[in-house]
Order: C-alpha cells, then structure tokens, then sequence
C-alpha cells in the first residue's frame, strides 16, 4: 500500500513512507532509464562524454537516496542518562539538508533547526543531524520532512517537547516552472511543551535567529 498522506500539520504522529515499489529494478534497469532519459532530453547516450553517465547517476543516487536504508530510530537508540542536572532546551540550529521534490525530482536545500526538552537523558548532537539527513536523502515535500523528523524524534526520544524549523529553497521553483529565485520557504512543527506553550516557540525561534532567549 503506498504511504498514507496526511496534512502536515497533523497532530497525530505521521509514518514515514516506506518504499512501496513492488521490486527494486536492477542497476541495469535504473542505468538504462537514465539512457532514455538522456535521449529524451535531446543528446546521444553513445557519445564520449555520455557512455559513463549512467553508471554515475545510478552511483549518484544511492548517496542521494541514501535515506531509504537508513531507520531514524537506530541513530537515537544511545541515550546518555547522565546529563549532570541539565533539563533545558537543547537546540542545533543551521543544520544543512539536501533533498529532492517528489513532485520534479530536483533538489530542494537549506537548514534545518530542531530542539528538544530532555527528559529521559540526551541523545548525542550528530544523532539529530543524521535524523535530519536519514528523512532529507529521499523524495520529499518539506512539510513532510518537517513532521518526520519532530515525529522521529518525539517517538524514539519521548522528550516533554520537539519543535523543527525547516528552510529551504526550491530549484522546482527557481529553475523551472515559475522561475522565482531566492524564495525561502518555512515550516515548523511543536510537539509537547512547545506546542502547548506559545512562549516556548517564541524562545525556540530566538535562539534560531542567535538570540538570548530570556530564561524561563
Ligand atoms: N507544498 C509543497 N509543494 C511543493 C514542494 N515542492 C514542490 N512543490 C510544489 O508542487 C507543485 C506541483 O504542482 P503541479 O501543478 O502538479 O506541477 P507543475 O505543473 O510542474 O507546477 P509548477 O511548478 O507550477 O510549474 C508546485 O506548485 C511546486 O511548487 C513542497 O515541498 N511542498
Ligand atoms: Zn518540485
């Protein structure tokens, strides 16, 4: 069955989308698609500085789409209970992804920014990148992204609250189609004390945009 959609606002966890292709064609297969890809766009899959191509696009895309064997849970599995009395918010901000539309297949890049409150220990700072990167090397949509990663963290962590901020810029949108550049576009999603409290999204935005946000 494919992967439920839902609004990406939705308050209730969201799955993330497994693949749903019946069977994994061959790197024959997936090379000889980028061949009439690369016919289709007009230039000849023979030539020189083609004949190669498609073996790099298939290699290409197995770090690009690296995402689909990566589980988020598996990076937030070492807890550190030990966080010697710290329950504030932790926060990485400028956390960098690289992703694809699913609607064009061209990249979508910017920042991500992701807290959480702890409450059952911490997880180590390069576990909330590699969550971001195990949802962003997939076909996606950024508000999907965004409720991915709150709800991988929100599950596997249960802290008393997430808050995500994502930007990015679309090439769909600034290369193609429309042809705007520079657009950023921006979504967030709070789970716990972050949803619940308009002050703590407050606090969380400030500290995105490197200020002090007031103690509590
Ligand atoms: N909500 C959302 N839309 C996206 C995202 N990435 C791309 N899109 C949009 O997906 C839409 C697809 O629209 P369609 O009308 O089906 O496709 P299209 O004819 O290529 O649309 P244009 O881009 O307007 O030329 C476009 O409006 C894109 O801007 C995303 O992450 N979230
Ligand atoms: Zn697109």
């Amino acid at each position: 069955m494919d992967a439920v959609v839902q609004h990406p606002f939705a308050r209730v966890p969201i799955p993330a989308p497994k693949p749903s292709s019946p069977r994994k064609p061959s790197r024959e297969e997936a090379e000889a698609a980028v061949r009439t890809l690369i016919a289709w766009a007009g230039d000849d899959p023979t030539r020189e500085g083609l004949v190669d191509t498609p073996k790099r696009v298939v290699k290409a895309y197995e770090e690009l789409y690296a995402g689909y064997r990566v589980d988020a849970a598996d990076s937030l599995e070492r807890v550190f209970e030990e966080v010697q009395g710290y329950d504030d918010m932790v926060v990485l901000r400028d956390i960098p992804y690289f992703s694809h539309c699913e609607h064009h297949m061209v990249p979508f890049v910017g920042k991500a920014h992701v807290a959480y409150y702890p409450s059952n220990g911490v997880v180590g700072l390069s576990k909330i990148a590699r969550v971001v990167d195990a949802f962003a090397k997939r076909l996606q949509t950024q508000e999907a992204l965004t409720a991915q990663i709150t709800e991988a963290i929100d599950e596997n962590l249960k802290p008393r609250g997430v808050a995500v901020m994502v930007e990015g810029e679309h090439m769909c949108m600034s290369m193609r189609g429309i042809q705007k550049q520079g657009v950023s576009t921006v979504t967030s999603q709070f789970t716990g004390v972050f949803r619940d409290d308009p002050a703590e999204q407050v606090r969380f935005i400030t500290l995105v945009r490197g200020g002090l946000a007031s103690p509590r």
